[in-house]
C-alpha cells in the first residue's frame, strides 16, 4: 500500500491517515511518499511498517548507527538535525495546545545542542548471555527482546569503550547474566562519567565480584569509583537494590559544573547531558528575578540549581526524595560555602505543603520525573500564594495536562525548549509562570523609568487595605509591590508578606479590584501619572 506522511506524532514516528484514522509509521517523515503494510490494527488506529521510501523528505539523512532501528532509542536518527529541532518545537506546541489550550506563539525555538551525538554522560544497560558470553545491550522498543548494543554513538566516545572494557573484565572472570531461577548473576551495568572521572555500578543477585576482578576494574584509567548493588526482586522500575556495596576508589563522584564543586552517589540524579544541562539551568536562573526571601526547588536531585540560585535569595530550600541524594546537597553547599541554603528529604508536594503554611515563597521550581506534578502538589500550589513557578518538565504531555490546571490561577509567560536527547524525540521544557493576580497588581505598581520610587510614599499598606474596604467593600488579599524598592515607604515586602497569609483566600473579583486598587492610588496620589502606566 501508498501512503504520504502528513506529520509526526509524539514518540517520533510518522503519521498517515486511512479514513481519516492514523496510522503510525515509525522511521518516516511527514511529506514522504511511502510504500507500507499494516502491522497492528485498533479500532481507531493502526501500527504500520515502511516498505520502501518513494519519495524522500529533503530532511532525510542517513543513520550514523547501524543498529538504530533494531534498538529503537533513537527514533530521530535518519532526520537532519535542524529539522529535528523544529519537529520537537512542532509536537511541543501541539501537545500544549491539545491540552491547555496555549497559544504555540508562546514557544520559543529550541535551544539546540552542540554536541548531537556522543553527549550521554550515563548509561544503564542490561547484561544478557549471548554464544555463552555475557554481552550487554538494550530491550528494543516496546518488547521484552534483547537487542545487544557495543557501540552506541550517542553515549559519551569514552564511556562507550570502558563499557567494553569493563564486560570484557567480567568474560574474562566467567561471570554470567541473572537468573530469575537461582536469583543470581549480573543484571545491569550503570556507569556515569563527568570530567574523564568514571563510576561504576554493577548490579546483580550476589555480591561476588572478586578482589581480581575489582583490581581490574578500577585499573581502568578513568574508573574513579565502583559498587555494586545486590537486587533480587522479580520485575522492578528502580535498577538498584536497597544496599550499594562500595568495592573500589572513591565513594563519590566529584567534579565541577557551572561554578559549583559538586560531588555525586550513584543513585542520585544528574542530568544525562551534561552541556545542555548547563543551558537549561542558565534558562531558569535568568528567569528568577533577585532579591527574593524564598526560593524553594522542588524535586532538587542533589541540589544543582539551588545552588546556582543561591544569591538571588535569602534562603533556598531543596526538597528530594533520595536521602543520598540530599546528602550530596547538603555537602555541595558546604564545599561552597554557601550558607542560605536547606535541603529536606520527603515527598515534594507533602513537604511543599508543610513549608507553604509556615512561610511565603517567592518563586517555586519544579522539575518533576516523567509523571509530573501529582495531585497533592498540584493542589498545594493551586492554594498557596507563590508569586512565580518555573517549571522544568521532560515530558510534554504530563506537562501539559498539569499547566492546564495551574492556568486557572496562573499565567504562562514565556516556554523554552531545551535539546538535551538529541536524536530522539524527547524535548526538555522550561515554563515560566506568574500569579495573575499578582501579574495585574505589578501592572499597576510599575515603577515608570524616569520616575522611580515615587509611589507608596505616604500610605502604609494597612491605610490602603482599609480605604479599598471602606469604600469598595473588598479585602485586599496583595497588593504586589514587589517590583518596588524599599526605599519608597512603609509599604514594604515585610508587610505584604504578613498580609498574603491571612487573606490569602479572600476571593476577589478582578475587574472590581482592579478598580478599587487604582482609585485608592489616586486617593493616596501615590502615583500621579497611574492611568498612563496601567495602559
Ligand atoms: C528530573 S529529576 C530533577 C533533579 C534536579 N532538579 C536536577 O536538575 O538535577 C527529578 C528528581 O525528582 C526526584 N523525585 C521523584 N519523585 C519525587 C517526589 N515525589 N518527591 C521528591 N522528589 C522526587 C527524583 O529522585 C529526581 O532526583
Amino acid at each position: 500500500m501508498k501512503t504520504t506522511i502528513k506529520k509526526i506524532g509524539i514518540n517520533g514516528e510518522g503519521i498517515a491517515f486511512e479514513k481519516k484514522k492514523p496510522i503510525f509509521i515509525p522511521y518516516t517523515l511527514p511529506e514522504e511518499v511511502i510504500e507500507y503494510q499494516i502491522t497492528e490494527r485498533k479500532p481507531n488506529y493502526s501500527f504500520g511498517e515502511v516498505k520502501k521510501v518513494l519519495y524522500p523528505s529533503p530532511f532525510r539523512v542517513q543513520p550514523e548507527c547501524r543498529s538504530f532501528k533494531e534498538c529503537g532509542a533513537c527514533t530521530f536518527m535518519q532526520v537532519a538535525y535542524p529539522t529535528q529541532l523544529e519537529y520537537k518545537k512542532k509536537l511541543l506546541q501541539e501537545t500544549l495546545m491539545k491540552y491547555a489550550k496555549i497559544d504555540p506563539s508562546l514557544v520559543d525555538d529550541v535551544i539546540a545542542s552542540t554536541s548531537p551525538l556522543h553527549y550521554r554522560n550515563a548509561l544503564k544497560l542490561p547484561f544478557a548471555m549471548k554464544n555463552d558470553k555475557l554481552v550487554i545491550g538494550m530491550y528494543g522498543s516496546n518488547s521484552n527482546r534483547f537487542v545487544r548494543i557495543d557501540h552506541c554513538i550517542i553515549h559519551q566516545k569514552r564511556l562507550d569503550v570502558i563499557k567494553r572494557e569493563i564486560v570484557k573484565i567480567l568474560n574474562a572472570h566467567h561471570y554470567k547474566a541473572y537468573e530469575n531461577a537461582n536469583k543470581d548473576g549480573l543484571r545491569y551495568l550503570v556507569m556515569r562519567i563527568l570530567e574523564s572521572k568514571v563510576q561504576v555500578t554493577i548490579v546483580g543477585g550476589k555480591n561476588d565480584i572478586s578482589k581480581d576482578c575489582i583490581d581490574q576494574i578500577m585499573n581502568i584509567e578513568e574508573v574513579v569509583s565502583l559498587y555494586f548493588s545486590e537486587n533480587r526482586t522479580k520485575k522492578t522500575t528502580n535498577i538498584f537494590g536497597k544496599e550499594m556495596i562500595h568495592l573500589g576508589g572513591v565513594k563519590f563522584l566529584n567534579f565541577h559544573f557551572k561554578d559549583i564543586y559538586a560531588t555525586l552517589s550513584p543513585r542520585s540524579f544528574f542530568q544525562l547531558n551534561t552541556a545542555q544541562a548547563s543551558r537549561l539551568y542558565d534558562v531558569v536562573v535568568n528567569a528568577v528575578a533577585d532579591n527574593q526571601e524564598c526560593i524553594v526547588e522542588a524535586y532538587c536531585g542533589v541540589g544543582m540549581m539551588s545552588l546556582l540560585l543561591a544569591n538571588k535569595a535569602k534562603k533556598v530550600i531543596g526538597i528530594e526524595s533520595i536521602p543520598e541524594a540530599i546528602q550530596n546537597a547538603k555537602r555541595n553547599a558546604q564545599r561552597n560555602d554557601i550558607k542560605n541554603t536547606k535541603f529536606m528529604v520527603g515527598d515534594a508536594g507533602t513537604e511543599l505543603v508543610k513549608l507553604s503554611a509556615k512561610q511565603p515563597i517567592d518563586t517555586l521550581v519544579v522539575d518533576p520525573p516523567r509523571s509530573g506534578l501529582d495531585d497533592v502538589m498540584l493542589d498545594c500550589i493551586m492554594k498557596s500564594d507563590i508569586q512565580n513557578i518555573v517549571y522544568v518538565s521532560c515530558n510534554p504531555a504530563t506537562l501539559a495536562k498539569n499547566l492546564a490546571i495551574l492556568q486557572e490561577t496562573y499565567a504562562i509567560t514565556k516556554i523554552t525548549p531545551v535539546d538535551m536527547f538529541s536524536q530522539t524525540a524527547h524535548i526538555e521544557t522550561v515554563v515560566l509562570l506568574s500569579h495573575k493576580d499578582i501579574e495585574e497588581h505589578v501592572k499597576l505598581s510599575y515603577e515608570p523609568e524616569d520616575k522611580p520610587s515615587t509611589h507608596f510614599r505616604d500610605a502604609t499598606y494597612e491605610e490602603i487595605k482599609s480605604w479599598v474596604l471602606e469604600h469598595y467593600g473588598l479585602k485586599v488579599s496583595s497588593l504586589y509591590i514587589g517590583q518596588v524598592k524599599d526605599e519608597c515607604g512603609l509599604a514594604k515586602r515585610e508587610n505584604y508578606n504578613k498580609s498574603k497569609k491571612k487573606d490569602a483566600k479572600v476571593p476577589l473579583c478582578p475587574e472590581n479590584k482592579k478598580e478599587a486598587i487604582k482609585a485608592a492610588l489616586e486617593h493616596f496620589e501615590m502615583i500621579n501619572d497611574w492611568k498612563k502606566m496601567s495602559e
